[in-house]
């Protein structure tokens, strides 16, 4: 197990952990079990990233949170709810989740229903569910789509569809599964957008399963698995200065990164820059002083 991991089971100080898991274990075959004793915390309102190469068990991981598949061992607290069978119902309340193909999670005739369609099973009064309605799918680009059969829609259009439904139900744990990937990049920056406005409300805990360097940049924190088992559980800047886990992870450094890399090998210590502009401000005094 890489030294960087740090299990943490109880609440720091006052903090209310949205996602409790300690010592769960799956296999789809119970003879090879996917994940062993996993034990993580995650306090409400936090971003973490879920990271790890292809087949290590991230989605299975989410999948046992609210039950979509049973766990072998361990305990799940969500919310403050024991995962158990008594209790599912109201932990799928608190838990949305967004996967990466729109296609299968489409329950209405047209985008509007399908937003409504959520809502109404939270029983809430109508005008409630009109503003919901109202303020995601503006928040989401998709008011132009509202009377539209989901069949008539592109794949990034049926995600936004597919986040704008989550989203409204107000979920307090929102988990999406690469859900960013059928999005373009215009698409996929307002999605962050969204995210780090949600972040600032710190109602919403959000778990986010991705190989996109700038969604795990955005994340408060990082939690990689590889083996089964968690490997480091660190801060974003933390991975992408750490050679060896980014490759345990399948990971490649940002492309700022790379390049203040590449720069510093070369004598030229401009560090790390947020963008085009900051580059060149960080790297102009280095020319201007030969
Ligand atoms: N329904 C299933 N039945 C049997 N095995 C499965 C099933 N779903 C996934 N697996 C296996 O479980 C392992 C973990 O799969 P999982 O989808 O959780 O990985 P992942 O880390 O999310 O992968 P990726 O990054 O490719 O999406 C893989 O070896 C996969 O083949």
């Amino acid at each position: 197990m890489n030294e960087t991991y740090r299990p943490v089971h109880a609440a720091a100080g006052e903090e209310q952990i949205s996602v409790s898991l300690k010592e769960v274990s799956f296999g789809y075959d119970p003879e090879h079990p996917i994940l062993q004793d996993i034990t993580l915390a995650v306090p409400q309102g936090q971003w973490v990233s879920i990271v790890g190469p292809n087949g290590c068990g991230k989605s299975t991981l989410v999948k046992l949170l609210n039950a979509l598949l049973p766990k072998s061992g361990g305990e799940i607290v969500i919310c403050g709810h024991k995962l158990e069978e008594e209790t599912i119902s109201d932990i799928r309340q608190c838990i949305g989740m967004v996967f990466q193909n729109p296609d299968n999670q489409f329950i209405g005739a047209t985008v509007e229903e399908d937003i409504l369609f959520g809502l109404e099973g939270l029983c809430l009064p109508y005008a409630e569910m009109e503003s919901r309605l109202h303020v995601y799918a503006a928040k989401l680009g998709i008011d132009h789509l509202m009377s539209k059969h989901p069949g008539e829609l592109s794949g990034g259009q049926k995600q936004r569809v597919a986040i704008a439904s989550i989203l409204a139900m107000e979920p307090g744990i929102v988990i999406f599964d690469e859900a960013s990937s059928m999005l373009d990049e215009g698409s996929r920056n307002e999605l962050l957008g969204i995210l780090q406005e949600m972040r600032t409300e710190g109602k919403y805990t959000i778990l986010m399963i991705t190989h996109d360097a700038d969604e795990i940049l955005a994340a408060d924190r990082v939690v990689a698995l590889a083996g089964g088992q968690i490997i480091a559980d660190v801060t974003p800047e933390e991975l992408f200065r750490d050679e060896v886990l980014l490759a345990e992870c399948h990971l490649q450094m940002p492309y700022p990164w790379r390049l203040a890399r590449e720069l510093h090998r070369r004598g030229i210590d401009a560090g790390v820059a947020a963008d085009e502009k900051e580059l060149i401000d960080r790297i102009w005094p280095f020319n201007y002083n030969k």
